[in-house]
């Protein structure tokens, strides 16, 4: 057999982070050489220890860690939402000018269920004159509105831009704060927060007389762990930076 992908995981104490490090312990390709925390630098990360860097951290902190790791020579694969476009663009840019062929690859879902629900929302988003999103997570999530729900939106608001769309249809002219949701890229985005769930999103798209509803539903962090495998299998052939689990799928 050949070499072992040598994995080091940040946010190892975490919901996900500790279902990855067991998914990663389970893997007879991968070996699990670094469990770290808040109180760990991954910049002692060097390319004798590990490969691949996985982040499931914090949106407060998963930026700094993707440079440090970067600057340490590791390839790494963030799941952590909370990215903005100027902070992406600003690990591109540090990738592209590294001296190694490394790679970063930054998800909002690792769930293929989810993935598809992107995709399919992006492709059906021209045809449709209104388009809303309700997100729906487990209490203990510290961002609204979910990435994956932003990623949603901001494809969905592309799509219509590029289709000439106008602007959707809504007569509210009075409203309590946060009645019509986030807006997003255009599409007003709506955000629960529930006890017993895990991570799900509806996108509603509708036109006079029809409805069509695209629904992920991630019922266990079991549903995200293909997808950071494959990720991390194959970061390191992917330098540069990738931007969602779609790239590698050969959907
Ligand atoms: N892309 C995807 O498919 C998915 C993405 N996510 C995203 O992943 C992220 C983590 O989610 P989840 O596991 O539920 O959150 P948790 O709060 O359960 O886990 C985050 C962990 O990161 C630790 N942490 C905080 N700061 C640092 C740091 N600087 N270095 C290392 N570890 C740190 C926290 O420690 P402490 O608690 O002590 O502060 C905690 O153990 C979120 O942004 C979430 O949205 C979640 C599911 C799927
Ligand atoms: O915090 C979570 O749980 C999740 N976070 C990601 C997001 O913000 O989109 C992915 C998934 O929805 C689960």
């Amino acid at each position: 057999m050949s070499e072992k992908i040598r994995v080091a995981v940040l946010g190892a104490d975490g919901r996900m982070g500790t279902a990855v490090c067991e998914a990663v312990a389970g893997a007879a390709d991968l070996e699990l050489v670094a469990r770290m925390g808040p109180g760990d630098d991954p910049g002692v990360l060097t390319p004798a220890d590990a490969d691949v860097a996985v982040d499931f951290t914090t949106p407060a902190a998963t930026e700094a860690n993707v440079h440090a790791l970067l600057d340490a020579g590791l390839d790494v694969v963030v799941g952590t939402s909370g990215w903005t476009a100027d902070a992406v663009e600003r690990v591109r840019a540090h990738v592209e000018a590294r001296p190694l062929a490394q790679g970063v690859l930054i998800a909002p879902n690792f769930a293929l269920s989810a993935v598809l629900t992107m995709r399919f929302a992006r492709q059906a988003a021209a045809y449709f004159e209104s388009a809303e999103i309700i997100e729906l997570h487990h209490p203990d999530k510290a961002d609204a509105p979910s990435g994956t729900a932003t990623a949603t939106a901001q494809a969905m608001g592309a799509a219509r831009a590029a289709a000439g769309l106008d602007a959707m249809p809504d007569a509210t002219t009075t409203a309590l704060d946060g009645a019509r949701g986030a807006d997003v890229a255009g599409v007003p985005v709506h955000s629960v927060r529930l006890r017993g769930l895990v991570a799900h999103q509806e996108v509603l798209l509708g036109n006079p007389g029809e409805q069509l509803t695209i629904r992920t539903d991630s019922f266990d962090r079991a549903s995200f762990m293909p997808g950071v495998l494959l990720a991390v299998r194959r970061i390191g052939s992917r330098p540069g930076l990738t931007v969602g689990l779609e790239a590698l799928l050969d959907l």
